[in-house]
């Protein structure tokens, strides 16, 4: 298959569209990552709202600009509220990303992660091993094959992307991103990105601010994915460590402009 690549150019100018907008970003997302999360968004520019209760959620995603949904620590109370949630973001149009941590193995999550395809996500992002269980219950029994490589992960990607209509981010030490036809391949970032929790789920929530107002949701995606591995590896740089590395990276979204994604992306 022939990947497309992301042009600095054009994330850069991607990049600037979102931070000049400074967008609100709804997160019904794990215990684990909550804090984090929220200051991924604020370093970069856009502006985080965790509002969590079921008796709030549906008026929150009708007025937020995007909504990020993540299923980390689902629970029974929570699943009730993120149904809510997308309904309403789907009535107002909000567009809304899926995030299904740990799909497959455990059935609870999976079965809701099933229920939420359902519900068309604007985007999804997971890593290559969710992204397969995704497209496994999405192909019913079409069968996407179980080699473990990037190809079968775009492959599961455009089969998920297709089915839903959504944009499929697979991210790993190559992010691919595609809307089932086309395929974009970031190679960026720095492996210290998986040695602190919750790089991915932030970077789903980068990813609802990108599509925030996005007249390409694709490159909307790529260009999030992109600004979260080009600051990954400018944090590294800097802070070869986890610890200081989880504060470089913070530093260096906010520090992150379109000048280092044309010098970081071919
Ligand atoms: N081996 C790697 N080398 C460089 N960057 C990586 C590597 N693995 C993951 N990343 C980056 O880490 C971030 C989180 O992705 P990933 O680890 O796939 O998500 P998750 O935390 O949900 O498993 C992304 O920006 C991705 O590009
Ligand atoms: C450790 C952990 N356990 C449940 S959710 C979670 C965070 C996962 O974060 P990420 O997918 O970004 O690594
Ligand atoms: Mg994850």
């Amino acid at each position: 298959m022939t990947y497309l690549s992301l042009s600095g150019h054009t994330a850069g100018r991607e990049l600037n569209r979102v931070r000049a907008t400074a967008p609100l970003v709804h997160c019904l997302t794990n215990s684990v990552v909550t804090n984090f999360t929220a200051n991924v968004l604020l370093a970069f520019g856009a502006a985080p709202a965790m509002v969590v209760a079921r008796e709030e959620v549906a008026d929150f995603a009708a007025i937020a600009g995007a909504l990020s949904v993540n299923v980390g620590t689902l629970t029974a109370p929570q699943a009730e509220a993120i149904r809510l949630a997308v309904a309403s973001a789907n009535q107002a149009g909000t567009p809304w990303v899926l995030d299904p941590v740990a799909a497959g193995p455990l059935a609870f999550r999976t079965d809701f992660c099933r229920e939420l395809l359902d519900a068309r996500p604007t985007a999804i992002r997971g890593n290559a091993s969710e992204v397969r269980a995704l497209a496994g219950l999405a192909s019913a029994g079409r069968g996407v094959d179980s080699q473990d490589s990037s190809e079968a992960a775009v492959d599961a990607a455009r089969a998920l992307a297709e089915r839903c209509g959504a944009v499929v981010a697979v991210t790993g030490a190559v992010d691919y991103v595609t809307d089932g036809e086309r395929v974009l391949a970031i190679a960026a970032g720095d492996p210290l990105l998986t040695r602190v929790t919750g790089t991915g789920c932030s970077l789903s929530a980068l990813v609802a601010a990108f599509l925030v107002g996005a007249s390409d949701r694709l490159i909307a995606v790529a260009s999030a994915c992109a600004t979260m591995a080009v600051a990954g590896g400018l944090a590294a740089d800097h802070a070869p460590m986890p610890g200081r590395f989880a504060v470089a990276l913070l530093d260096q979204l906010s520090l992150i402009d379109s000048a280092a994604l044309e010098g970081a992306l071919s």
